[in-house]
């Protein structure tokens, strides 16, 4: 009995310190833009690893390599153990059910209501066809981002704020062990900006996402982060708690939050 105990917590240890998305050593060109140098990130199960870093500094390059989108000239990009790079198209697509992700735009067709937007994933990504289970599914992660009054609205009648709730549902549906968000609050006033960043943790607590967030948003960096990592001209050149960066002694590192906060 106390050995089995033993496995089991030795296996919640393992499971907790399972890497999820490893990044090694990767290096991205776009002609003689040479935009990531030599990248490495490991996300662990269930871990918030927010990515800081001003404009152009290709963060969003970083996260399109995970889900195959772009392939590094150099390194490699494991997802759950499996090289990103070796991946055929049937593979990445299977992948892109384990990962979702939200870019900066959102992600709603304008021709259907909430609801069929939400439908879409679940018939033609995850192929159910039981009524009751899509509509439930449909409900429950509407109620869950607070947007159950509108499933019948089009996305023009929502505001920007419902609109971006109504995109993390639509990613959150499929129910993703990873998160990438690219901006996720990016255009929104502080107070939906708050909703949005509780959202992303509420997320991860619940169903033990494992996410990589990107963004400017400080708060929303101190909100989601269990571990900020700081990006500048194409390498990472810090790493740690909200707290422990922000009181830096680099001043370079510093002011990354003292521009902002
Ligand atoms: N498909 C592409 N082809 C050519 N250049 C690209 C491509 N994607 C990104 N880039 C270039 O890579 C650089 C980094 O872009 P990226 O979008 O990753 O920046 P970012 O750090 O996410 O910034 P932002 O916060 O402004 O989105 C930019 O110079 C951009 O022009």
């Amino acid at each position: 009995m106390e050995t089995a105990t033993k496995h089991t917590k030795e296996n919640k240890q393992a499971l907790k310190n399972e890497v999820v998305v490893d990044i090694d050593h990767i290096s991205k060109s776009f002609g003689n833009n040479e935009v990531l140098k030599d990248i490495s990130l490991k996300l662990k199960r269930g871990e918030n690893v927010v990515i800081l870093g001003k404009s152009g500094q290709g963060k969003s390059v970083t996260i399109q390599c995970i889900v195959g989108l772009l392939i590094p000239d150099k390194g490699i990009v494991k997802v759950f153990g499996d090289d990103v790079g070796e991946m055929d198209a049937d593979e990445l697509k299977e992948l892109r059910t384990k990962v979702g992700f939200l870019f900066q735009g959102g992600a709603l067709y304008d021709s259907m209501t909430v609801r069929d937007n939400l439908e879409f994933p679940l018939t033609r990504v995850l192929k159910l066809t039981d009524q009751a289970e899509i509509d439930k599914r449909i409900e429950d992660v509407l109620d869950g981002v607070g947007l159950l009054d509108a499933i019948d609205k089009m996305p023009s009648d929502l505001s920007g704020g419902m609109r971006k709730r109504a995109g993390l549902a639509r990613t959150m549906i499929v129910r993703p062990e990873i998160m990438l968000y690219d901006e996720p609050t990016t255009g929104l006033d502080p107070i939906t900006s708050r909703e949005i960043s509780e959202l992303i943790l509420e997320m991860q607590k619940k169903h033990k996402t494992s996410s990589i967030i990107i963004t400017h948003d400080m708060e929303c960096a101190k909100i989601t982060a269990d571990r900020v990592v700081i990006m500048n001209e194409g390498t990472y050149i810090a790493e740690g708690s909200f707290d422990e960066l922000k009181n830096s002694e680099d001043t370079l590192v510093r002011s990354f939050f003292n521009e902002t906060t």
